[in-house]
């Protein structure tokens, strides 16, 4: 912890700090709808963004509406949604978003993509699935071995056959007919403040994306347990959130 410290002071300013929403500020969930950012996650995101030097990004796979919902962040907050395919800021007005526009052949197969992943899932106890704006996601968190091992296979084909993109994460597989990824978005919002140092904490395999885009003298965070390209790891949300403070 004391290195992460370090290394969180030392960032050159302005500096962007990027989190991921689920596993990150929010422990897991049997029921993604049931999940909060920690409540001490939301006072220090408070003064972190009040911090003149300082901006402060969601970058999660979550709908944006969905992460707006639950994200307890403070106005002139960036989130990032879908991995990347959808963007806004929280103003005091609401969400100022760039709506997602999908063509045609991206209509149809989300519609395509939909009625099939809910063909797949029927009559296997515990997977159910989850639509958003331009994916859809086979969840398998509550299923036994055998229903999910099958769920997760016929996902991932779906994907390979119907997709553009497809990430398996925590008891998730994501099907979604854009490309976009959270490496990406964030490098795009780096680059558009200006930040000279981004800090970027994620906990699941799809937040790999926006650690490979991040170098020296960005602060790369893994929270909870796995392989990671991240150079400092926590052990849970609070972990985190006891680091964040030290940049207020
Ligand atoms: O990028 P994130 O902010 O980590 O969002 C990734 C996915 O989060 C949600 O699923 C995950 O969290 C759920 C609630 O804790 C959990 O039940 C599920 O097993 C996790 O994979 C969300 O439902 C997905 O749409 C997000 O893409």
């Amino acid at each position: 912890m004391s290195e992460l410290i370090t290394a969180i002071a030392a960032t050159a300013r302005p500096l962007l700090v990027a989190l991921d929403f689920d596993g990150t500020l929010a422990p897991l969930q049997d029921d993604p709808s049931a999940s909060r950012i920690i409540p001490a996650g939301v006072d220090v995101l408070a003064r972190v963004a009040a911090r003149p030097d300082v901006s402060l990004a969601l970058v999660s796979g979550r709908a944006l509406h969905d992460l707006h919902a639950l994200a307890e962040v403070p106005e002139g907050t960036f989130l990032i949604g879908s991995h990347g395919a959808e963007r806004a800021r929280v103003t005091r007005f609401g969400l100022d978003r760039d709506v997602v526009q999908l063509t045609d052949d991206e209509a149809d197969r989300l519609a395509s993509l939909g009625a099939r992943a809910a063909g797949l899932v029927r009559g296997k106890d515990g997977v159910w699935v989850e639509t958003k704006p331009t994916a859809v996601v086979v969840h398998t968190r509550l299923a036994q071995d055998e229903d999910r091992q099958e769920a997760e296979a016929a996902a991932l084909a779906l994907g390979a056959e119907l997709g553009s993109g497809v990430l398996h994460g925590k008891d998730v597989v994501e099907i979604s007919v854009l490309h976009a990824s959270k490496g990406e978005a964030l490098a795009a919002l780096r680059d558009e403040l200006g930040a000279r140092s981004v800090l970027f904490a994620g906990d699941d395999t799809t937040d790999e994306r926006a650690f490979e885009v991040l170098g020296d003298g960005d602060v790369t965070i893994k929270v909870g347990p796995g392989d990671s390209l991240a150079r400092h790891r926590v052990g849970s949300a609070d972990e985190l959130v006891e680091a964040l403070t030290t940049l207020v």
